[in-house]
Order: structure tokens, then sequence, then C-alpha cells
């Protein structure tokens, strides 16, 4: 059996972590709160919305739920955005994504404060993390970083491959691994030859959302593979992006899902939120 990297052990460590920062800024007088917007009722982000509450719960964060109906315009939920951001009280702000149809996303991140933007999808945010300033990191990538570094695989000089090039996963990824030193390759729809690039991969990232895509013959020996999928069968059970039983005996680190990816993003949420409370720049 490979390195099973535990998402949700270390998950914990770092809510465990934030805990006592949260604790400090209470004696300040400052209590933490996040305000979490959800617009209809979409499977995914229910789970994340419940899994963020509990989460707030346990680092001793506030958290502000509006769960609006899938009939909300545009107007609507900029108004309610830039309230928020006027609102010293409210220390980051998350859209959970994706957003109705007749509703545009961007126009609705670009309203987010960016020292409320605790899910780092804004454009200033971004273009931060490329050119290495200070600011806040998508969190599902940032909590990746995190994985790596606390299960002690060097990121250095390694052959790093990302499957996917998302704004909120896929290109915020590549470039964090850049600034581990990784040496990067995005791969994407339009690639030619998959198995033969993500087979040079000393570390692999699998953002691709399709169940089970990567089997043995993408994967070389002894590599080590994060799987970012999430996908939910008729029967309720969860699987990644990864075919995890098929490529198990052919690496050396692979993170489960659930318990793998998913923890992390939940973790660093708090983590940016903590960041936004602290009215400090992050890293
Ligand atoms: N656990 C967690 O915390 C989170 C999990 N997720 C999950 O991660 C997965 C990816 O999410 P997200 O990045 O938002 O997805 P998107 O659908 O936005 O992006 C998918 C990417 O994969 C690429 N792709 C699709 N098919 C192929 C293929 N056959 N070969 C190579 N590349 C391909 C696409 O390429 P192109 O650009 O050319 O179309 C695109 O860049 C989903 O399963 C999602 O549920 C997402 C966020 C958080
Ligand atoms: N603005 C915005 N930001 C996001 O980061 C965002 C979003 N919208 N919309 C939806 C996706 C999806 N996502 C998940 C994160 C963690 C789990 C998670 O906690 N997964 C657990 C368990 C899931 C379960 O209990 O079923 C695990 O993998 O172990 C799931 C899904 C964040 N997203």
């Amino acid at each position: 059996m490979p390195l099973l990297i535990d998402g949700k052990k270390i998950s914990t460590e770092i809510k465990d972590e934030l805990k006592i920062t949260v604790e400090e800024l209470k004696k300040q007088g400052v209590e933490t709160c996040l305000a979490v917007i959800q617009v209809g009722d979409d499977p995914a982000s229910s789970i994340y919305v419940r899994n963020k509450k509990g989460a707030c719960a346990y680092v001793g964060i506030e958290s502000l739920s509006y769960e609006l109906p899938e009939e909300t315009t545009e107007e609507e939920l900029v108004k309610l955005v830039k309230e928020l951001n006027e609102n010293d009280n409210v220390h980051g702000i998350l859209v959970q994504l994706p957003l109705p149809k007749h509703i545009n996303a961007d126009t609705i991140i670009r309203t987010i404060s960016p020292d409320k933007d605790v899910d780092g999808f804004h454009p200033e945010s971004v273009g931060r993390l490329c050119i290495g300033e200070p600011g806040f990191v998508s969190c599902t990538p940032a909590g990746i970083i995190q994985l790596l570094k606390r299960s002690g695989i060097e990121i250095e000089g390694k052959e790093c491959v990302v499957v996917g090039r998302s704004n909120i996963v896929g290109k915020p990824m590549s470039i964090l691994l850049l600034r581990e030193n990784g040496t990067v390759t995005i791969t994407h729809s339009r690639t030619k030859d998959l198995k033969e690039v993500t087979g040079r991969a000393d570390i692999l990232v699998v953002a691709i959302g399709k169940p089970k895509f990567i089997t043995a013959d993408y994967v070389k020996e002894g590599a080590v593979v994060i799987d970012v999928g999430m996908h939910r069968n008729e029967e309720n059970k969860l699987c990644g992006d990864v075919d995890f039983d098929d490529i198990k005996d052919k690496v050396s680190a692979i993170t489960p899902v659930p318990g793998g990816v998913g923890p992390m993003t939940i973790a660093m949420l708090m983590y940016n939120c903590v960041e936004a409370a602290k009215g400090q720049e992050v890293e």
C-alpha cells in the first residue's frame, strides 16, 4: 500500500492551530466572522456549506448563512455583497459557485472586496498570486500545498503535472507549485497524448471533473497522486477523478476521496478567514 495522505487528519491539525489564533483575536475583541451566500440548492455546494458550518463551529468562527432562492437577481446579489463589504463585523465573504445561469459569476466575484475575498477568486487576489505578492490564495490548491508539505513530500525540482486549468483549481495550483520551485506542466482537454505527459510526473494533481478517469497507465511508478475530483454515485458513494484501486499499488503516495483534498479546502477557508480577521495580508 502507498502512503495514504490523510487530509482529514492534516485539516484537523490546521484547524487546531487556528483555534488558538481565533481565541487570541477574541481576547482583543475581534469575533472572526464568515458570511456564506448560497443561491439555489446545488448539491455539491450544499455539502460544502454543511462542512464549512461545522468547521467554523470547531474553530470558533462565527458563520452567517444566506440561503437565497434560485430566482434571486444579479442586482439583489450584488446589493447583498456590497452590504457585507461595508459590514465591519464580517471578515470573509464566500459566494458558492456555481451560480444560477442568469447571474454572472465574474460580476459577483469582482464585487467582493479583495480584503474579504477568502475564496481567493477576485482578479486582484489572482494577480497578487501570479506576481508573488501577499493575498488570499484559492483554498483547494493552497490546501494541496499544505498536504504535500505536512506529509514531507518535497516539491522543489520535481516534475509536477496538473491536469485541468480551471481558474479555481488548475491554474492557481500550477502557480503555487511553481512558487515551491517545482517544474510545472499544465494539461487540459486539448493536450495531445495526455498519458505521455502525466506519465512523467513525480507529483500529479488531477482536477478534471471526470470520475475515475486516471488509471494506472497514466502514472509513473512511485509517483505522488493528488485527487481533487468529487463525484457522488447512485448509492451516494463518493469517488474522485482518479481510479484509486487501479493505481494504488503503483504510486508512492495518494489522497483518498473522501478524506483527502476536500477537508483541506475547508481548513484553508478557515485559515483565510482568520487572516482576514487579523486584518493582515496573507503570507
Ligand atoms: N475537493 C474539493 O475541495 C474541490 C473539488 N472540486 C472537484 O474537482 C474537479 C475539477 O473541478 P474544476 O477545476 O472546478 O473543474 P472544471 O470543469 O472547471 O475544469 C476541468 C478541467 O479539466 C480539463 N479536462 C476535462 N476533460 C479532460 C480530459 N479528458 N483530459 C484532460 N483534461 C480534461 C478541462 O480542460 P479545458 O479547459 O480544455 O476544458 C478543464 O480545464 C471536479 O470534480 C470538482 O467537483 C472542485 C473544487 C474543490
Ligand atoms: N465559492 C466556492 N468555493 C469553493 O471552494 C467551492 C464552491 N464555491 N462550490 C463547490 C465546490 C466544492 N467544494 C468542496 C469542498 C470540500 C468538500 C468536502 O468537504 N469533502 C469531504 C466530504 C464530503 C462529504 O461529506 O460528502 C471529503 O472529500 O472528504 C466538498 C466540496 C468547494 N467548492
